[in-house]
C-alpha cells in the first residue's frame, strides 16, 4: 500500500512569511529553512521545518542566526555557549527558551519555538495603553519571565517593549542569547537602559527590573515614561530620574517608581515586584474575608487565567514540504538534510512558495558541521516498503462505502496523491484552479480509521468558529475534532490532507488516523 512516492509532509506557517534571501541558508543544523521571520541587530530568524516532529502544528521553529558585533572577536564564544546552555534550562512558561543550540557553528545558531503573538510595541502604538488587568497580568509575566532567567544566571540586558511578546496565554519575553552591548543598545534604547548600563555597566538582575519598570510605565500609559528627546538627553531624565507615571494605574506606581530609582541599591527585587504586583491584584479582586491568597507561583496564575484575555494568534497556513528519498519519524534529520538527499517543491497555501522554492534552489548552509557525516546509505527495500506513517490522501466523499448497519467503526477510503508540478509563483494566494489541477494519484487506494479524538487542523473546508472571518486573503488554521472531520467525510468536498497513523495501534484492521491536516478542498 505504500506509495513510492517521494516523502510529504506538512507544516503550518505564517502566511505572509518572507522569502529567503539568494544569500540566505537553506538549512542550518538539522532545520529545513523555509523563510524570513525578520532581522535584529543580534542575527536573522528564520522559520525553519523541524521534520523530527511528528505533529504539523509544531513542526514549525524559529531559527536564529546570530550575526552581532558583540560576536566578532572569538574569545566571546565559550561565554556564547555557556549563556545558550543556561538558557536552554530556564522555564519557557514566560521566556522564549532555545530547543537547540550550536554555538560551534560559523555562524552559530539557535532554534526556538516558534510563537505567532504581537510585540508589545506594536500593540501599545496601535492601541494605546494596555487597561488595569491586563497590565497587572504583563507586569506580574514579565516579572516571572525575569526571575527563570536570574535563576538560571542570566540576565537579560535589553528588555524593552520590542522583546515581549503578547501570545495567547500571556507574555513572553524574547530570547536573549547574545549578552547585548550596552552601547549598541544606547541609540534608540536610553528608555529602557538603566544609569549603570548607560554608562557601559554590564547587565545585572537590577538593571532588569529597572527595563521591567520602564516597560511596564509605556505598557500602561502608551507614552514613554522618560518623555521623548536625543538619546543623550533621555539618558539625564533617567539618571535624575525624572519620570512621568501620569495615567499608569495607581496602585502600580510605587513599585514602578521603585523600579525606576536611578540607584540600582534603591530598586526593588524581583520578589518585592512579585509580592507588589499580587497585592495591587488582590486589593481590586480579593472580597472582604476571602481565603488568604496561596503562594506566589499559582497566585500569578490566577492572575494570568483572569486577566489575560487571549491576543489572537496569527493564523497559520498548511504547506506541504516533499522530502525526496526516506525519511523516518526518529531523528536521522540531520544527516538526511546534510548529505544533500532533501529537495523541497513548492508551496500549496498561503503566500510562501517562493520561500520553499528558494530552499529547492539551493543556498548556502549554517554550520560547519556538514563535513562530518557520512554519506546516509542507500536505502534498502524492506526500509522503502515500511509504510510511512504520515501520507498525503485524497478522501472523496462519492468513494466512500455506505456504513453497514451495526456498531462496527466506519472505515474510510482514501487514495494517496501526490502534486504533479508547481504552483505558479505569483506571489499570492495560488488560485483554486492552481490547486486543485496540481494532485495526481500516487498509490493504490486504502482503508482507514478516523478516531473520533484525533486532532484535526482545518484551513478551509470546515465551518469556520464564528470569530474567524475567511475569505481567500484571510485564512485561518483552528482545530477540530475527529468527531466533526467524520462529519464533514461524509457530506463535504473532496479533500486533501495529510494523515498521521497511530503508533500505537492494538489488534488488527485498518490502520488509526490521530491526525489530520487539511491542504486542500476542491
Ligand atoms: N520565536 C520566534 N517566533 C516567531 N518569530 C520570531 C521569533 N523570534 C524572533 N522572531 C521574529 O524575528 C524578527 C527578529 O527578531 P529578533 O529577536 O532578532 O529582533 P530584535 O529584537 O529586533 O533584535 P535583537 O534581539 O537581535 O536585538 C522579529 O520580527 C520577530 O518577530
Amino acid at each position: 500500500m505504500s506509495p513510492r512516492s517521494p516523502r510529504e509532509i506538512s507544516v503550518l506557517v505564517p502566511p505572509d512569511l518572507a522569502p529567503l534571501y539568494p544569500d540566505d541558508p537553506t538549512r542550518i543544523g538539522p532545520y529545513l529553512a523555509l523563510g524570513r521571520l525578520g532581522q535584529g541587530a543580534t542575527g536573522t530568524v528564520y522559520a525553519a521545518v523541524d521534520t523530527s516532529s511528528t505533529t504539523a502544528g509544531d513542526r514549525l521553529v524559529a531559527v536564529k542566526v546570530l550575526r552581532s558585533p558583540e560576536l566578532e572577536s572569538p574569545d566571546v564564544y565559550p561565554a556564547l555557549a555557556q549563556r545558550l546552555r543556561n538558557l536552554s534550562s530556564v522555564d519557557p512558561q514566560r521566556v522564549v527558551a532555545p530547543l537547540n543550540f550550536d554555538a560551534d557553528a560559523n555562524p552559530p545558531w539557535l532554534a526556538m519555538p516558534y510563537l505567532a503573538g504581537q510585540r508589545l510595541s506594536h500593540y501599545v502604538t496601535k492601541r494605546g495603553g494596555l487597561g488595569t488587568g491586563k497590565l497587572v497580568a504583563l507586569a506580574i509575566g514579565l516579572a516571572e519571565g525575569l526571575s527563570a532567567l536570574h535563576a538560571r544566571g542570566v540576565a537579560h540586558g535589553s528588555l524593552r517593549p520590542s522583546e515581549v511578546l503578547l501570545e495567547s496565554h500571556g507574555p513572553h519575553i524574547m530570547e536573549c542569547a547574545v549578552a547585548a552591548d550596552s552601547e549598541r543598545l544606547r541609540g534608540s534604547g536610553a528608555t529602557w537602559l538603566s544609569p549603570e548600563r548607560y554608562r557601559g555597566g554590564v547587565a545585572t538582575p537590577a538593571a532588569d527590573v529597572f527595563a521591567w519598570g520602564a516597560v511596564v510605565a509605556f505598557a500602561g500609559t502608551g507614552r514613554l515614561p522618560f518623555g521623548t528627546g536625543e538619546p543623550e538627553e533621555i539618558s539625564q531624565r533617567v539618571a535624575s530620574g525624572s519620570f512621568s507615571l501620569d495615567g499608569l494605574a495607581k496602585g502600580l506606581r510605587p513599585v514602578v517608581g521603585r523600579a525606576l530609582d536611578p540607584n540600582p541599591d534603591q530598586r526593588p527585587s524581583l520578589r518585592e515586584v512579585i509580592g507588589a504586583v499580587i497585592a495591587v491584584w488582590q486589593a481590586e479582586n480579593t472580597e472582604q474575608g476571602a481565603v488568604p491568597a496561596p503562594g506566589d507561583r499559582e497566585e500569578i496564575g490566577r492572575i494570568l487565567e483572569r486577566e489575560w484575555h487571549a491576543v489572537e494568534p496569527a493564523p497559520r497556513v498548511p504547506e506541504v514540504i516533499r522530502l525526496e528519498g526516506r525519511l523516518s519519524n526518529h531523528r536521522p534529520s540531520r544527516a538526511l538534510f546534510l548529505t544533500g538527499v532533501v529537495a523541497v517543491a513548492g508551496v500549496l497555501i498561503g503566500g510562501g512558495a517562493w520561500g520553499i522554492a528558494q530552499v529547492t534552489g539551493g543556498g548556502t548552509e549554517a554550520g560547519p558541521v556538514a563535513e562530518e557525516v557520512p554519506e546516509e546509505p542507500e536505502e534498502t527495500a524492506s526500509e522503502e516498503e515500511e509504510d510511512p506513517r504520515t501520507l498525503v490522501v485524497r478522501f472523496d466523499p462519492a468513494e466512500q462505502e455506505e456504513p453497514e448497519d451495526g456498531d462496527g467503526e466506519r472505515v474510510w477510503v482514501y487514495t494517496p496523491v501526490t502534486r504533479d508540478g508547481e504552483i505558479p509563483r505569483n506571489q499570492g494566494i495560488p488560485s483554486h484552479e492552481a490547486w486543485s489541477e496540481q494532485w495526481e494519484e500516487a498509490g493504490e487506494p486504502g482503508q482507514a480509521v478516523i478516531r473520533t479524538d484525533a486532532e484535526v487542523l482545518c484551513a478551509r473546508f470546515c465551518a469556520a468558529p464564528e470569530h474567524v472571518f475567511l475569505d481567500e486573503e484571510a485564512r485561518g488554521t483552528w482545530e477540530l475534532s475527529g468527531s466533526d472531520f467524520i462529519d464533514y467525510l461524509s457530506w463535504g468536498p473532496v479533500m486533501i490532507v495529510e494523515i498521521t497513523f497511530a503508533e500505537d495501534q492494538e489488534g488488527e484492521g485498518p490502520r488509526e488516523v490521530v491526525e489530520v491536516v487539511e491542504l486542500f478542498s476542491d
